[in-house]
């Protein structure tokens, strides 16, 4: 099954740079280990925000859940999903 997230990180101000930097490695590494896994297929930073538009490729919405907020920044998001489904004129085979 395949979604549209779409994540917006507000850090608070007053959050340490030490901190901050350390749940972004984290997060680096989650990200990364989920993009060879297969589960998150594209990353895409969203020009001039700290925000990104992803597409997820998971088995199942509590699967897409359970990434998500499993996200080390995700105390620290806004979530929007959209699910998505084949467009009939496209022509990429893995676009299911
Ligand atoms: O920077 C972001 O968009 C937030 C988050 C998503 C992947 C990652 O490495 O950080």
């Amino acid at each position: 099954m395949l979604f549209h997230v779409e994540m917006v990180v507000s850090l608070p101000h007053d959050m340490p740079e030490d901190v901050a930097n350390e749940i972004k490695t984290r997060e680096r590494q989650y990200a990364q280990d989920l993009q060879t896994q297969g589960k998150w297929r594209h990353l895409w930073r969203i020009a001039g925000s700290y925000a990104n538009v992803s597409i997820f490729d998971v088995e199942s919405n509590s699967e897409l859940h359970e990434l998500l907020s499993n996200l080390p920044l995700f105390p620290y998001m806004d979530i929007t999903v959209r699910p998505l489904c084949r467009h009939p004129s496209s022509i990429r085979d893995d676009d299911r």
